[in-house]
């Protein structure tokens, strides 16, 4: 049975040397079920001997295939006293092949992070001091068929356009996520995510709870999602007024809203707390995130 099993082994390894030498007896080409065949192992045993025999002496005859093999005396000098090149040398004499200097692990791949939280919780705050301390992020530019406000730029704010075109971009699929916003059609251009990875970098997509929704349901666990939240409510609430960008009955709007957000944290993969005063604290955890998942051995894989 062992005989049978390493000569299966043999006959499935590429050295196989029944493969590349043909006119070698292969001993289980014509495998006699009948019990007398079986009842003579030491006529196995002698072929598979004389197999491995000549299987060994046509490795050795071809260079390539015996380069693999250790050559039996390599003087190694001893590495407390030796001159580091020339231990280094002998080394790649001992193993038979030189050292390749070739990347041990791939290139991670660039990432899509999908920062979402309740209304006021910091997300524009962190993504801009993200900006500024991390290269190779992009972050997407959402179009919109709403109006350019004073102080707005088209292709830094928003990409503005006509409802028209926005139309077409739909009906093309040219869009990865689209939401009728109070009137205004608002969504995310695939083209410009595809661009930009394509050059390795990372993507940032900004969206409320409901965006990041659907972004679930279309991207799935190809990208990272990133739940911001305050410290607490009370946090929240006060990070709100502060603001002072709300109306009362907005303000009011926001908490409840924010109240019913904060219940949709499980469908994250991460949760940041973006704390009073350290929202250094919460980009650094951000850029954690993102290294973290650069070093995971199964990457994710985005196509859009
Ligand atoms: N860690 C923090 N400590 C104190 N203030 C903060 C912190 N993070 C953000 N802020 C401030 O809180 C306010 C709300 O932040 P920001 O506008 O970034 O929130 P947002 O989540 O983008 O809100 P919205 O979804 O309503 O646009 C801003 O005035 C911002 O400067």
């Amino acid at each position: 049975m062992q005989f049978r099993r390493l000569y299966t082994t043999l006959s499935n390894s590429n050295h196989n040397p029944f493969f590349f030498y043909r006119n070698l007896t292969n001993p289980f080409a014509v495998f006699n079920p009948n019990p007398k065949f079986l009842s003579t192992p030491r006529i196995l045993k002698n072929r598979v001997q004389r197999s491995i025999h000549v299987y060994k002496r046509f490795v050795s005859s071809f260079p390539a295939m015996a380069e693999g093999r250790r050559p039996t005396h390599v003087p190694i000098p001893p590495p407390e006293t030796a001159n580091k090149a020339e231990l280094y040398r002998a080394l790649e004499a001992a193993v038979g092949s030189p050292f390749s200097s070739d990347p041990l692990a791939p290139d991670p791949h660039p990432l899509i992070i999908v920062v979402s939280g309740p209304s006021g919780v910091g997300k524009d705050a962190v993504i801009k001091r993200l900006r500024e301390v991390r290269e190779n992020i992009h972050f997407v530019v959402t179009a919109t068929t709403r109006g350019k406000r004073v102080g707005e730029v088209d292709g830094k704010d928003y990409f503005f356009m006509s409802k028209d075109k926005f139309l077409g971009m739909i009906e093309r699929h040219e869009l990865l996520e689209y939401a009728l916003v109070y009137g205004d059609y608002k969504g995310i251009p695939k083209q410009q995510i595809r661009d930009h990875m394509a050059k390795g970098l990372d993507i940032v997509l900004r969206v409320d709870i409901q965006g990041a929704a659907t972004l679930r349901r279309i991207l799935r666990n190809s990208a990272v999602f990133v739940f911001l939240v305050a410290e607490s409510e009370d946090a929240l609430v006060k990070r709100l007024i502060d603001r002072k960008t709300e109306t009362k009955e907005t303000l009011l709007v926001r908490i409840a809203t924010a109240r019913e957000e904060v219940k949709h944290m499980e469908e994250f993969d991460y949760v940041v707390v973006n704390r009073e005063g350290e929202l250094e604290n919460s980009v650094k955890l951000v850029e954690s995130i993102i290294d973290a998942e650069k070093a995971k051995v199964r990457q994710r894989t985005v196509t859009i």
